[in-house]
């Protein structure tokens, strides 16, 4: 079946005066994908969510939306919401008035609005009364969540929506989140939070210094050709260490923070030198316990390819 295309960019490009905030991005989002933007702080991912959003237009390039290229006009296309810089509330209305305010700009009646279905959704019926100033961080970020739900869109874009969120927020967020790409709904989404990201997302896009380092499933960051190190921990650490020291690709790191008297040892390899330490490990009667990468394939991805891209400027 083809896949329907939510996305398409294209050598989209973004300056402010002097500051190239994007430089020549593609990017492609398919429906019912969550689409996950990483960076480091200034790399363009807040300015390529506006772009989405319809809150600025690009200097060049071309983008197309929900099957639409989008001209220079100033405005949101059709079937997208979302939200960034935090979303936009009224503090002195509650909840249910916020969102029966936006549902009577857009010309839709609050009572058939689906203000009540929305507000449950994101776990706000309880406050749905009370005034909306003094809202934590976490409680605005569901709201704004709701407001964008109220329009069933099609692509939803959010700027760093579990900020602020406490552990069962941001699993309720999540959820709310898998059930719309589900249901076909698109979301690109950006966060500082690799964890998030690898619970939420299929696919990523690690902008840097506003060009696209990587672009692709985060299965294929994991096996990316890029040397990790591991956490090894075997029944015969001794023997362990001799059969590491003697296999090709592989490297003993001495890891300060790993306790060696825990028998525990760090190995740097790639995915099929390791592969064959534990075949060998496992023929020399040497019992594997645990074998983890160190940090999360996406977070030394994300390390690599932007301290490469800052190396380079
Ligand atoms: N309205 C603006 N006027 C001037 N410069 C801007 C404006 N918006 C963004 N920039 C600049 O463009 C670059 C990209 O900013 P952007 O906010 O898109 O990055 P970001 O990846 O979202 O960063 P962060 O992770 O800190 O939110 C930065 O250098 C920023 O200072």
């Amino acid at each position: 079946m083809e896949e329907l295309r939510a996305l398409r960019a294209r050598g989209i490009t973004k300056s402010f005066g002097d500051v190239v905030a994007l430089d020549g991005i593609d990017l492609d989002v398919t429906q019912g994908r969550i689409h996950g933007l990483v960076g480091p702080n200034g790399a363009g991912k807040t300015t390529l969510l506006g772009l989405l959003l319809g809150l600025a237009v690009a200097d060049s390039g071309r983008l197309e939306v929900l099957g639409t290229p989008v001209e220079r006009a100033l405005d949101a296309p059709d079937g997208v919401a979302g939200f960034v810089d935090g979303p936009a509330l009224y503090p002195s209305l509650t909840p249910r008035q916020n969102l029966a305010a936006l549902a009577a700009l857009r010309g839709h009646d609050a009572r058939t609005a689906g203000i009540d279905d929305v507000l449950a959704e994101v776990g706000l019926t309880d406050v749905a009364d009370d005034r909306t100033r003094g809202f934590s961080l976490g409680m605005r970020q569901r709201l704004g969540l709701a407001a964008a739900l109220l329009t069933k869109p099609r692509l939803l874009v959010l700027d760093e929506p579990s900020n602020g969120l406490d552990p069962a927020g941001k699993k309720h967020v999540h959820g709310v989140l898998s059930r719309l790409a589900a249901d076909g709904t698109a979301v690109v989404l950006s966060s500082h939070n690799m964890d998030d990201l690898e619970a939420l997302c299929s696919e990523v896009t690690i902008l840097a210094a506003g060009r696209v380092v990587f672009s692709g499933p985060l299965s294929k960051l994991a096996t990316e050709n890029r040397e990790l190190d591991y956490r090894l921990l075997t029944s015969d650490p001794q023997a362990a260490r001799r059969l590491a020291d003697d296999a090709p690709g592989i490297q003993v790191v001495d890891d300060p923070g790993v306790r060696q008297d825990a028998g525990l040892l760090v190995v740097r390899a790639l995915m099929p030198a390791l592969d064959q330490l534990v075949v060998r490990l496992v023929e020399r009667g040497v019992a594997l316990r645990e074998l983890t990468p160190m940090v999360s394939p996406l977070e030394a991805a994300f390390l690599a390819l932007t301290e490469q891209q800052e190396a380079d400027r």
